[in-house]
């Protein structure tokens, strides 16, 4: 069954589907600059760490088939106009690393395509060839790494809980990590879509997860829509879940995304992880994170250096969604926004927390599952070792 494609991409042409929008109307933007894609992913219309690299990265490539480029008579100028571009973008969203680990690929892939002694415009028409191919390939790349967490992910937690067709499990998600947030499939979504496929699902439990709702209007909206078992609860339901309800439900795994996972294991994910990650621990329930090495940064030390976005009050005062009629159907053209919070009061609305990597039981990734050592550590190398190297090399 066809899951929801939250990008659609042909050379020369990129659509996005508007999140805001869902579940009640399926609208795509056509996306043809850079500043499109700035305030398409500023906005939030798309998101989801690979997404959110996926929009940019094609975006870009839209605009140099269209001639962005026109006024460059350099290899130089041509990659000053590239890099320039991606710069702007790279400032979109600041918490998930996807972003500027795609846009570090994509100057190198540019800057790899310099011939020497190749002249203008040859030079030129060789520069933009290479980066849309990178661009196409981190498209490509994404549905194939999804793919490959989804079944480590799987294998990795029967294993934890001698899971058979007879013997299933259930999971939490919080956020959305599924289709809309990637090219398809999903990271931890991506899990519990191959865990069903696989007859090992009993029932996947996701969370609301406010302030945008991710989970009640796009997860859930995942899960309806390919007949997944699936009960949506708030994110303050949580801790009720596991305590009152634990043996009946037999929740096997909180199975959640990655914005950015640092060198030490600690992650950057939805607001409202981290406690999870607390109940997990409390409860005796493993805690996973499903993020691709794209999701890793190397280069900072441990959760306290990752810069946390925080958006605007009206996220928490206010909340919009579809007219629902006096018949009770809903009326996807017409969208009503509440206040639900006196609008003087003060807000404080980060969108993303920090769960400490001991609080981490395993990192799914699409090169395998990483647990922590005997020193209580991750070690990264396992999965990628040329960027270990290069960036870590003997350091500790
Ligand atoms: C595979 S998506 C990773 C991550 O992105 C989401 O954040 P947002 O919806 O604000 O882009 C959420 O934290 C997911 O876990």
């Amino acid at each position: 069954m066809a899951t929801l494609q939250a990008i659609k991409y042909s050379r020369g042409k990129l659509q996005v589907l508007d999140q805001l929008r869902l579940p009640h109307e399926n609208h795509y933007d056509d996306i043809t600059t850079s500043e499109e894609a700035f305030d398409c992913i500023k906005s939030m219309r798309v998101r989801g760490a690979p997404a959110i690299a996926i929009v940019a990265a094609l975006a870009h490539a839209v605009e140099l088939v269209n001639g962005s480029s026109s006024a460059a008579t350099s290899p130089e100028e041509t990659i000053a106009h590239i890099d320039s571009r991606l710069d702007y973008l790279k400032e979109s969203r600041p918490t998930a690393v996807d972003l500027s680990n795609a846009i570090t690929l994509l100057k190198l892939a540019a800057r790899a395509a310099r011939v020497e002694g190749l002249a203008h415009p040859e030079a030129k028409e060789a520069i933009l060839n290479a980066y849309i191919a990178a661009a196409e390939n981190i498209l490509a790349k994404d549905l194939l790494s999804n793919m490959s967490i989804g079944s480590y992910g799987a294998v990795w937690l029967q294993q934890q809980y001698n899971a058979t067709p007879a013997r299933k499990i259930s999971v939490l998600t919080h956020c959305n990590t599924g289709s809309l947030a990637t090219s398809g499939h999903g990271t931890a979504l991506g899990i519990i879509r191959t865990l069903h496929a696989r007859g090992l699902l009993e029932h996947a439990y996701c969370t609301e997860t406010r302030p945008y709702n991710q989970g009640s209007r796009l997860t859930s909206f995942e899960l309806v829509f390919e007949g997944i078992p699936a009960t949506l609860i708030t994110d303050s339901m949580a801790g009720a879940l596991f305590n009152l309800h634990r043996e009946r439900m037999n929740i096997g795994a909180v199975i959640v995304g990655a914005d950015r996972v640092v060198r030490n294991g600690d992650t950057a994910n939805k607001i409202g992880t981290y406690q999870l990650a607390v109940l997990a621990r409390h409860h005796g329930v493993k805690f996973i994170v499903a993020a691709p090495t794209t999701s890793i940064d190397l280069e900072t030390l441990t959760g306290a250096g990752i810069k946390i976005e925080e958006r605007k009050a009206e996220e928490l005062t206010q909340i919009s969604g579809a007219v629902v009629n006096a018949d009770g159907t809903i009326d996807p053209t017409k969208t009503a926004r509440v206040a639900i919070a006196d609008q003087r009061i003060n807000v404080w609305n980060p969108a993303f927390d920090v769960t400490p990597h001991d609080l981490i039981d395993a990192i799914v990734t699409e090169k395998g599952a990483v647990v922590k050592g005997a020193d209580g550590r991750f070690d990264f190398s396992q999965v990628m070792p040329e960027r270990w190297d290069a960036i870590v090399g003997g350091q500790s």
